[in-house]
């Protein structure tokens, strides 16, 4: 992606599969909204190839818009209808799309219920807190159900349950719909928890991609294991935990205990692949997650 003379978007490379849930990771201006609009067909490329459900955003018509669900910045429009009303309303242009694996749309007693907003199906949308308004968008992204749906920040300004239970459905919903999921997001504890796999984005470029583990451990490649001995405490960093462990119990045995196996953080990995992605060594980055190998 290009604008002007000023390249935003460098060789992005990624691939979002069925029921996965994919988190775009990267701070303010790194390109995160800009790829996920290109894949939404909000935004033309300036040049590259991309395919989302078998089709060119640039070429995608309804059928293919009605398989996709997109939760943007909270819904402000409509806030005289009711929650229930909105997405009865939205749902019938989901209706001719619907097959019998996947009936379209969604019920909205049964969508009101997944996301947590069942007592309010008769609310004033503008008298809806922050936080269900949030849902409320959710549940405008699903009215669908779509193949894949595209969350981008999705729980800005949710309160730690809301959040919880944004995560759980976020689950279920890959799991049990088989909904692919791409969301963006910087909250690291978010992308730890969510996603099956995490895409870096620094600078327009992919400088990381792989589980949460995956990237702490080929970043540090170490793992911080304590564990109590006859009940002395100890803490060691060590390349293999696992053989570590084995080791450990084999040669001690029952005088072993209080074991804790701790991955350096997903925010410690995140914090200095940016700092050193911004010193200008991001092939140095690049080499050790093993991204462009
Ligand atoms: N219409 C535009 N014209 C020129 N530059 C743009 C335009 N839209 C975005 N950019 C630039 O593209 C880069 C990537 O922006 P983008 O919004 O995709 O980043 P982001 O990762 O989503 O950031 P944030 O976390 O702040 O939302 C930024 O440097 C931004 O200034």
């Amino acid at each position: 992606m290009r604008y002007g003379a000023n390249d935003v978007l460098r060789g992005v490379d990624l691939r979002v599969h069925r029921g996965e849930v994919l988190a775009l990771l990267g701070p303010n201006g790194a390109g995160k909204t800009t790829t996920i609009e290109i894949l939404e067909g909000f935004r033309r490329r300036s040049a590259g190839e991309v395919s989302v459900l078998g089709t060119d955003p640039d070429h995608g018509d309804e059928a293919w818009r009605a398989r996709l669900g997109v939760v943007l910045q909270s819904w402000r429009d409509h806030g005289r209808w009711r929650a229930a009303e909105l997405l009865d309303h939205l749902g019938l242009y989901y209706a001719p799309y619907g097959t019998p694996a996947r009936p379209r749309p969604y019920d909205t007693a049964e969508l009101l219920a997944l996301v947590g907003l069942t007592g309010q199906a008769g609310t004033v949308i503008a008298r809806l807190s922050g936080g269900q308004r949030r849902r409320l968008d959710v549940a405008i992204g699903l009215v669908g159900r779509p193949d894949l749906l595209f969350l981008d920040e999705p729980t800005v300004g949710f309160d730690p349950v809301a959040r919880q239970d944004f995560h759980d459905l976020v689950r279920r919903l890959s799991g049990l719909e088989d909904t692919a999921i791409l969301l963006t997001t910087h909250d690291l504890d978010e992308a730890e928890k969510l996603s099956d796999r995490i895409v870096l984005l620094a600078g327009g470029e992919i400088v990381a991609d792989g589980t949460a583990a995956e990237l702490a451990a080929r970043f540090s490649g170490k793992a911080e294991v304590r564990y109590s001995r006859d009940g002395e405490f100890f803490t060691e960093s060590v390349q293999d935990a696992t053989g570590y462990v084995r080791e450990l119990f084999a040669r001690h045995g029952e005088a072993i205990g209080d074991l804790e196996v701790r991955r350096v953080s997903l925010s410690e990995v995140y914090l200095a692949m940016v700092r050193e992605f911004e010193s200008g060594q991001h092939h140095a980055a690049r080499e050790l997650t093993g991204v462009g190998a």
